[in-house]
């Protein structure tokens, strides 16, 4: 285990079922907006359970990345993130530091966003075309299913967070449309036994956009800063996303739903896959406090800002771009 973490018992992070809001019954959809309420307030990470996306998907999702990675290092250098204009591809093991001061992450993985033509790049953050790798007929369908999928749940879910915040179901919509969305393929390998001060798989750090819904394997590792300064061991449930908040929901709602510090250490002796997907909204979307997130005589933590230039900062000061 790594020194300072501490093992807490797995049902210190909400486990939620969503499919309530998805009942054509207003007081079933409110019962999940008021246990979201809870959970973002609190921890920023919970459980989503019920949500429905396939199992044969998931394990499909799981199964593809691992063979992507067991790829050769010249097959994996091809398709190198650095040729993209838009940040898609493969980012080889310790090209990160996402906890400054510490070394470079132990991960390597692969984005993968919305296909777009090549000239979206020059107008947009982040937008464009996809790199794929070459003989591997199932990775794509596979990705961009999945992909569809999840940009779905994360806008179902943001329905329940503005049920949550007391506001109408639809506040979000017009954030919804045409969202910023990265999916992540990660592979951490094993946690060396003589890791350099401060080495992980994944430094500290909190997440930049809106809403995470993260896919992990089984292998455990993901620790979550718990309100008592201690780290909270998000162990796998099969079957699982592990939902949690990122810094744009933070600033939106003044601090009161939180946006809480992670990292990996991947300790189980084996490779651990796991799968974030970050939805970050409509890049125009102008990101203000929102109605209802600040008491009387209370002023606004942070200026408003579009979804494009908050996440171009975030990216520039992780990268060092
Ligand atoms: O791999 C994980 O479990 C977490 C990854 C993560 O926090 C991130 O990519 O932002
Ligand atoms: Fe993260």
């Amino acid at each position: 285990m790594h020194p300072e973490a501490r093992q807490v018992s797995p049902d210190s992070l909400p486990v939620i079922p969503v499919a309530g809001l998805c009942s054509s019954d207003p007081v079933q959809r409110q019962a999940v907006g008021d246990a979201l309420r809870t959970a973002c307030a609190s921890t920023g990470f919970f459980y989503c359970v019920d949500h429905g996306i396939p199992p044969a998907l998931i394990d499909a999702v799981l199964a593809e990345s691992k063979a992507f990675f067991a790829r050769s290092p010249t097959d994996k250098a091809a398709l190198d993130k650095a040729r993209s204009p838009c940040n898609r591809g493969y980012e080889p093991l310790r090209n990160q530091t996402l906890e400054a001061g510490t070394p470079p992450d132990l991960k390597e993985g692969f984005y993968i966003g919305e296909e777009q033509p090549a000239n979206a790049a020059e107008l947009r953050f982040n937008q464009g075309p996809n790199q794929w790798p070459r003989n591997s007929a199932g990775f794509r369908p596979t990705m961009m299913a999945y992909f569809a999928a999840l940009n779905i749940l994360a806008e179902r879910l943001m329905r329940g967070i503005a049920l949550s915040l007391g506001l109408e179901e639809t506040f979000f919509t017009r954030f919804c449309q045409n969202p910023q969305a990265t999916l992540r393929l990660l592979h951490y390998p094993p946690q060396p036994s003589d890791p350099q001060p401060g080495e992980k798989g994944c430094g500290a750090h909190t997440d930049f956009g809106g809403l995470t819904l993260l896919l992990q394997d089984a292998s455990g590792g993901l620790q979550v800063r718990g309100p008592d300064d201690t780290w909270i061991h998000a162990t796998p449930i099969l079957g699982s996303f592990i939902v949690n908040l990122g810094d744009m929901i933070a600033r939106w709602t003044n601090d009161r739903y939180r946006s809480t510090l992670h990292r990996v250490v991947n300790t189980s002796g084996t490779d651990r896959y796991s799968v974030p997907f970050f939805h970050s909204g409509n890049p125009d979307y102008v990101i203000s406090c929102l109605p209802g997130c600040l008491a009387p005589g209370e002023t606004p933590r942070y200026p408003s800002v579009t979804v494009q230039d908050h996440l171009r900062e975030m990216y520039q000061r992780t990268y060092g771009q």
